[in-house]
């Protein structure tokens, strides 16, 4: 019946390149909110042969991503995957059982109750946090990515990162040196993370990444190897805590190759995906690395901007955390009794969608929907941005409004996100990202107040947000000050974190 249905609606195709350059490859997400506007939820574009679908609305991605998850569950083989070693690893395995082994693994050390075992380690880190960026406020983008990378290592292979000396921590920082050198990162984080140019001919601009691969091949062998050989040192033994390669070295005991292979792979993927691990690692591997990135290190950039812009939201929060918690430090058991601070980091994934088009799925057979034929091997993104715009959803969308995550009685609603993802590829990070978030957000609002930096006249300095551009985005930089607002709370973190 497929071959009566006609495809989806969409802008006008040229022969053989069909919308190549119709897009704004610099922000793709800018263009789908246009042919929304002109073509409904569903859009059918097309790329040098490849079938595309962008799916704008909240009832879409859960009729297909969610109630047709057989089906939409792909993901697209891209050849870069291949070139740049990457092409095993969980974000970009085709759906199938490999794929299912990788995400019970993760379940097994990331669903929601594995996840609350994490709560100490979780303050621990937030509170060295706040220290962090109050004895060094410009080192802010360094300080969050050592938060989010250290719990990160810590679920995938059960031992502690130190800036110093970790094997992640190293083997990135050198790669570094070599490859900024080679390459123009812009450049090709806009061609690693919009699967359409990997369509275009090799003539556009951008193709030079292709040079990078085999040294990129090279780090991700090393990125998995190092820390799994401290891990299988540090995770023998009684009282060995639990983590991704623990449990599985645990579980199998004595392991072949094939399966030390898996459990590497599993575990970095973890790595990469939950965070940029490390600063220079970030910088330059995770722009070839289509899934490296900063994920929770975004969220929580974005959090300090919104908070610098919305003093208002600030002082509200720190007045519910004064009532629940007096002068002591913030810790899970008061997180049910703390709704604000839960709105706050909800209405940050929000408000700037880390993901602006998810990661692309892909369908791995024909369907029809709503009339509309939608072949098998059609690429899927879900333009994650648009449905945070969406005021059918969201009234007054584009402010940064907390509240809008609350009943009339100040309770905690029960709305739905789109921050993670749908179906069977949802992020399985994300109880542990949630909690993570929430640790550092009520760790930070206890205990100090960000606000705008002065100018050499006393004057405020302005801020826009702005932000960069790739499959994951987060704010450029801006100027920021930060203060503490309760030094009993900021002392105890100094001796909890051990950092006195
Ligand atoms: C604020 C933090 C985070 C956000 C917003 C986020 C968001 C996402 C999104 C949108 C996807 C794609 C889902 C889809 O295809 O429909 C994804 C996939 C994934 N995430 Fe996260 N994530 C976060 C943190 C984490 C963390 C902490 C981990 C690991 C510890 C993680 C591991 C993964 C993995 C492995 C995948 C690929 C899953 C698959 O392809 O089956 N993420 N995430």
């Amino acid at each position: 019946h497929s071959a009566q249905a006609p495809l989806p609606p969409g802008p006008r195709l040229l022969p053989f390149v069909g919308n190549a350059f119709d897009i704004d490859v610099s922000k793709p997400w800018l263009t789908y909110a246009n042919w929304k506007e002109k073509y409904g939820d569903l859009v059918y574009s097309r790329v040098l042969g490849q079938h595309f679908i962008i799916i704008s609305s909240m009832k879409v991605a859960r009729d297909l991503l969610d109630k047709r998850s057989a089906i939409y569950s792909n993901r697209p083989v891209l050849r870069a995957y291949e070139e740049f070693g990457i092409s095993s690893t969980t974000a970009t395995l085709s759906y199938g059982d490999t794929l299912r082994r990788h995400r019970k693994l993760y379940h097994d050390v990331l669903n929601a109750e594995a996840s609350a075992g994490y709560h100490d380690l979780f303050l621990r880190k937030a509170h060295q946090l706040v220290v962090n960026l109050l004895s060094a406020p410009e080192g802010v983008e360094d300080h969050l990515e050592m938060y989010a990378g250290s719990v990160v290592i810590a679920a995938s292979y059960g031992y502690e990162a130190s800036s110093e000396g970790d094997p992640l921590i190293g083997c990135t920082r050198e790669a570094v040196e070599i490859v900024k050198n080679v390459m123009a990162p812009e450049r090709a984080t806009v061609m690693m993370a919009f699967p359409f140019l990997e369509y275009l001919p090799s003539w556009f601009p951008g193709v030079t990444y292709r040079r990078w691969a085999p040294y990129c091949k090279e780090l991700t062998r090393r990125m998995m190897d190092e820390p799994f050989e401290i891990a299988k040192k540090t995770t023998t033994g009684a009282g060995r805590p639990s983590s991704m390669v623990a449990n599985f070295l645990r579980e199998n005991g004595d392991i072949s190759s094939p399966e030390e292979e898996f459990i590497k792979v599993v575990a970095i993927s973890a790595s990469i995906a939950g965070t940029e691990t490390v600063r220079p690692c970030s910088r330059y591997v995770r722009q070839s690395l289509i899934i490296l990135h900063p994920k929770t290190v975004s969220a929580l950039h974005t959090f300090l901007l919104a908070m610098l812009l919305h003093p208002d939201v600030q002082s509200r929060a720190v007045a519910e955390i004064n009532t629940v918690c007096g002068d002591n430090i913030p810790n899970f058991e008061h997180k049910p009794s703390l709704p604000y601070i839960e709105a706050i980091c909800r209405e940050v994934l929000r408000w700037q969608p880390v993901t602006p088009l998810g990661l692309p799925h892909a369908t791995s057979q024909d369907d029809v929907y709503e009339g509309y034929f939608i072949p098998k091997g059609t690429l899927i993104m879900t333009a994650l941005r648009a449905l945070s715009r969406d005021e059918r959803l969201y009234s007054e969308a584009h402010r940064f409004d907390p509240q809008r995550h609350l009943t009339a009685e100040g309770k905690l609603n029960d709305g739905s996100t789109f921050a993670y993802g749908f179906g069977r590829r949802i992020c399985p990070g994300r109880h542990f990202a949630d909690l993570s978030l929430w640790a550092a957000v009520v760790s930070i609002l206890s205990t100090t107040r960000i606000t705008k930096a002065k100018d050499s006249e006393g004057m405020d300095i302005p801020v826009i947000p702005e932000y960069t551009t790739g499959l994951a985005i987060h704010p450029k930089p801006f100027a920021y000050a930060i203060t503490i607002i309760n030094s009993r709370r900021e002392e105890q973190m100094r001796v909890v974190s051990g950092m006195e």
